[in-house]
């Protein structure tokens, strides 16, 4: 038995037997934990065998008891005596044995479902972009809570089950055919029809709950929606239309679940039904026996108990079936996700990255999204920067720099060329230093829902609060801090406190700064900033800009203006290149924007359209 939480051997578990079939890994992780295996197995078939004695003890004592009345001696009082007390012995063994089939089977059971759930979010931490940019993250939460809750339930609702259900049925028939076989037969001549009706409605009710847990899943995105873009919502005075949206998943959502509880309440009433019939057919031909003298009263007592005890493991066969085919399809989609190719990794031989000059260099690079290979982003772009050195990367809507931004941390790898860092393939050395020395200021500053320390500090948790408190001055968010009542301590987030656009933005280059990275990418990162602070953050960075290579890609060109070159980018091609000066005599591109930034709109157009 592992330890309680031994995340190392919980990971090998959950991806042993990669490529095989989901029952097939499910049971094989179970194995990972022979003791509590062996423990509920053997408990389970033990508790089956003391409870297929109660029948033949209760069926004994009813003889016993017919006996005493007959001929009432001391002899025969402690016959039924003994009986009643075995009876009691035999159902307290009974109840210790289920509980430690319960307790165990359960415990295993969280096991295999702490393996998988932290394999699975291992998994999702380590795939690429790529992968993420195709996912729902809705339907991730859904894997890692309803699927894994499919395959956890395996071992004790299908496994265990099916090995009570087997002994229970198969002994239990066997011992009332041995008894009398006819009897035996018309006693399970429910069994049949009851196995099927359960079995065929599990069935039905698993599809429905598949269809159900889709309409549910719709419900949650049409929420997740309109709490998202609730400003929209109330902008455009779309609460009727939202609540019409709402209203209409949530109205075949119940329509299903009312399809499903008629179909469970008409099944169970039929098996039970089905039940009754069969002991009153066991009690008109067993009392027919009984009074010719072939059967004993004990003995027809006995089938009647049987009946009663096989009742409940004929009717969930159908419930083993459903747990079968949940661990299945539950199983099928967390193994899917736990065999993907992790597309982006540390080469089997991948070095530590040594820095030195801390030369970034772009050679001819091609790039183009795995899911639209068709579609190039970037054709051949090339530029090299040294420590000390800034480039800013301006150019329209879609040319592609944001693309070129995350190829350096590779959140994607490129499709042709290098890129590498002091003549290191960024491909050949390891992703985590990579990706401490490359960072990249996000166009999205996403917060943590914690303490504005915590979120400053992200990259570094045993950061000193002078660094922190530097790293927010740096950013030009000091003095907004240390003026909120809790300073670094206030949580910030969707349950904090709300912080502006430009805040965020700012926030989220005091957490970069933080990582003393080697080359600092602002990925249009300061558009909600306005110009008087932008400039005061580039004055405050401008001491530690010499110890690393900074890119900055923007549409305002004040932000990049100051570049010791200047970059151009159109449809994944650098058109032109060179200080803000030289690419103003050039008259070309950059120039027009230039123009177009910094003078009247009217007077632009007017001067493009004379030049046509
Ligand atoms: N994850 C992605 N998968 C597929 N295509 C993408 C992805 N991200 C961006 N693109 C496409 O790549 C092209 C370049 O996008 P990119 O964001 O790099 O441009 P950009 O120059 O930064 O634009 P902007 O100035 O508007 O931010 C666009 O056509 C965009 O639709």
């Amino acid at each position: 038995m592992t330890a309680p939480s031994d995340p190392e051997a919980a990971l090998r578990s959950a991806h042993r037997e990669a490529g095989q079939g989901p029952i097939r890994r499910i049971t094989r992780m179970t194995l990972d934990h022979p003791l509590l295996f062996t423990i509920s197995v053997v408990s389970t078939l033990i508790a089956a065998g003391l409870q297929l004695t109660i029948p033949l003890l209760l069926g004994r004592a009813v003889d016993q008891t017919q006996g005493l009345l007959e001929r009432p001696d001391e002899t025969a009082q402690g016959a039924l005596l003994l009986t009643a007390l075995t009876l009691l012995v035999v159902s307290i063994l009974r109840g210790v044995f289920t509980m430690a089939q319960n307790y165990t089977a359960e415990n295993l059971g969280h096991r295999v479902g702490y393996a998988l759930r932290l394999a699975v979010y291992d998994k999702t931490q380590r795939l690429s972009f790529s992968f993420h940019d195709k996912s729902h993250s809705g339907d991730l939460v859904t894997l890692g809570i309803l699927d894994l809750e499919g395959v956890r339930m395996y071992f004790s609702t299908a496994f265990i089950r099916t090995i009570l259900l087997t002994v229970l049925i198969g002994v239990g028939a066997a011992v009332m055919v041995s008894i009398d076989p006819v009897l035996a037969l018309v006693a399970l001549c429910f069994a049949p029809f009851v196995a099927w009706r359960s079995s065929a409605t599990q069935l039905r009710m698993r599809a429905t709950w598949l269809e159900l847990q889709d309409r549910l899943a719709v419900l949650t995105r049409v929420m997740e929606e309109n709490l998202g873009g609730i400003r929209v919502v109330r902008a455009f005075a779309g609460f009727r239309h939202e609540m019409f949206k709402f209203d209409r998943a949530s109205a075949r959502a119940m329509q299903l679940a009312f399809h499903r509880v008629a179909l469970r309440v008409r099944n169970s009433s039929a098996m039970t039904l089905s039940f009754f019939a069969a002991m009153g057919l066991v009690l008109w031909v067993g009392g027919g026996k009984v009074i010719a003298g072939s059967l004993t009263v004990g003995e027809l007592t006995t089938f009647l108990t049987f009946m009663t005890i096989l009742q409940m493991p004929v009717r969930q066969l159908g419930l083993m079936v459903n747990a079968f085919a949940r661990a299945g399809t539950c199983g099928r989609r967390v193994f899917d996700l736990l065999d993907r190719e992790v597309e982006i990794e540390d080469a089997p031989d991948a070095k530590p990255l040594e820095i030195g000059a801390g030369t970034l260099r772009f050679e001819d690079v091609h790039f183009a999204y795995p899911d639209a290979p068709e579609s190039p982003i970037l054709n051949g772009v090339s530029f090299e920067a040294t420590r000390g050195e800034t480039v800013g990367i301006v150019g329209p809507p879609g040319s592609g720099k944001s693309t070129l931004s995350h190829l350096i941390p590779r959140f994607y790898d490129v499709t042709d060329g290098t890129i590498s860092i002091d003549g290191q393939d960024i491909r050949n050395v390891r992703l985590d230093d990579l990706r401490r020395a490359a960072a990249v200021v996000q166009q999205d500053s996403f917060l943590f829902t914690t303490t504005l320390e915590n979120n400053i500090a992200y990259a570094d948790p045993w950061a000193t609060d002078t660094r922190i408190a530097g790293a927010a001055g740096s950013a030009q968010l000091h003095d907004y801090i240390i003026g909120l009542p809790e300073q670094y301590g206030t949580v910030v987030g969707e349950r904090g406190v709300s912080l502006s656009g430009g805040q965020r933005q700012r926030l989220s280059i005091a957490r970069t700064v933080m990582q003393r990275p080697n080359v600092l990418v602002f990925d249009d990162s300061t558009a909600a900033i306005d110009a008087a602070t932008e400039a005061r953050i580039r004055a405050a960075m401008e001491e530690e800009a010499d110890s690393r290579v900074t890119l900055i890609v923007a549409h305002r060109l004040a932000s990049l203006m100051h570049a010791d070159r200047i970059l151009f980018l159109d449809k994944g091609r650098v058109v032109e290149e060179g200080t803000h000066d030289e690419l103003l005599a050039k008259g070309g591109r950059y120039a027009a924007l230039h123009a177009l930034q910094t003078r009247p709109e009217d007077d632009v157009i007017a001067e493009m359209e004379d030049a046509r």
